[in-house]
């Protein structure tokens, strides 16, 4: 090989690098919110991997905040404390107990294993709920009526499951412009005092709108949406979202999940893409590349 001639593999990653320039020059500055999905964080090196992508977007100047889950940590501790837990629209029926065993789960073990995977790939993060310096008031969710093929009862009391009424964005501002990754937990706190459980797409969604994020993504352990014969919907627009939402193709924890994406989108932020977290870099590859991955829901129908 002459000098003339460099390694092809060489370049193809300058190519990469050069492909991902007008992203660059138009994400910089903006707010990324990123959810990360308590299926998505499988394995360490998943972990290190995402870790890795969120530092790598601060590193170039855009700022990412992350919401995490932790639906399935949660699951594990309860069933080790003997404790029975049911859902309802993908939402936890959410007692006294099971609310402490929450907030113990998301706001201690999980919160600070991410805020550590961030620190190991040359990141600073801070880890709080939405208890802290008043980032989510909440509100108790109303009786819900059940999936009918879950066959509980009608009309069910969620107990401490809150929804977020107000977001104070001040501490995501703080930590944001001091170089700090903020990694929130989808705890609240109510005017009542209670600590409320959070769904955490919704917990996402709110502060995606209350940050004006020009993108939200959600990282899960599938695809994206699938529609009826398994196969990806890459794209989708509020009025797509609610037939399939009649028709049955979206149920259990994909509800709160594309209900989220569209109050996200209708209040302002530009778009919101379904992840697959099992994807090593998803999110790069969403972000900085043509070929975007994932079902993308915006508040027009685009191409993809
Ligand atoms: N139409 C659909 N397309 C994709 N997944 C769906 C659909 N309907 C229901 N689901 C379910 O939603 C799940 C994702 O939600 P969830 O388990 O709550 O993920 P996470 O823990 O990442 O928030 C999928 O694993 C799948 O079982
Ligand atoms: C009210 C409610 O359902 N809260 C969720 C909070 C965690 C969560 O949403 O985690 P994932 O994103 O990993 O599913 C729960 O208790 O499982």
């Amino acid at each position: 090989m002459t000098s003339h001639s460099p390694d092809p593999a060489l370049l193809a990653k300058a190519e990469t690098l050069t492909e991902a320039l007008p992203y660059l020059q138009r994400y910089a500055g903006k707010t990324f919110v990123v959810k990360y999905g308590g299926h998505a964080m499988g394995d360490p090196e998943l972990q290190r991997d995402f870790a890795e992508d969120v530092v790598l977007l601060k590193a170039v100047g855009i700022n990412p905040v992350v919401v995490h889950g932790g639906g399935p940590q949660i699951g594990s501790m309860l069933k080790r404390l003997g404790v029975e837990s049911q859902f309802v629209n993908g939402l936890r029926v959410t007692d006294a107990e099971t609310a402490q065993v929450a907030e113990m789960v998301l706001a201690g073990s999980i919160n600070k294993d991410i805020v550590g995977w961030i620190g190991r790939a040359g990141g600073r993060a801070v880890g709080i709920s939405g208890k802290d310096a008043g980032l989510v008031l909440a509100e108790k969710v109303g009786r819900m009526d059940p999936d009918p093929l879950q066959g509980i009862e009608r009309h069910v009391d969620l107990g401490f499951v809150g929804e977020p009424i107000a977001v104070d964005r001040r501490i995501i501002d703080t930590l944001s412009s001091a170089g700090i990754i903020p990694v929130i937990a989808p705890v609240g706190i109510g005017a009542d005092g209670h600590t409320y459980n959070i769904n955490a797409d919704t917990m996402a969604g709110a502060v995606a709108a209350a940050m004006g994020a020009a993108r939200f993504f959600l990282l899960t352990d599938v695809a994206g949406v699938l529609d009826k014969q398994g196969d990806l919907l890459t794209a989708l627009d509020p009025a797509r979202v609610a037939e399939l939402r009649a028709d049955g193709t979206i149920t259990g924890g994909m509800i709160p999940k594309i209900e989220t994406c569209v109050a996200a989108v209708q209040s302002g932020v530009d778009a919101a893409v379904i992840l697959d977290g099992r994807i090593p870099h998803a999110m790069l590859l969403e972000i900085f590349t043509r070929r975007g991955a994932g079902t993308l829901v915006s508040a027009r129908a685009v191409e993809r």
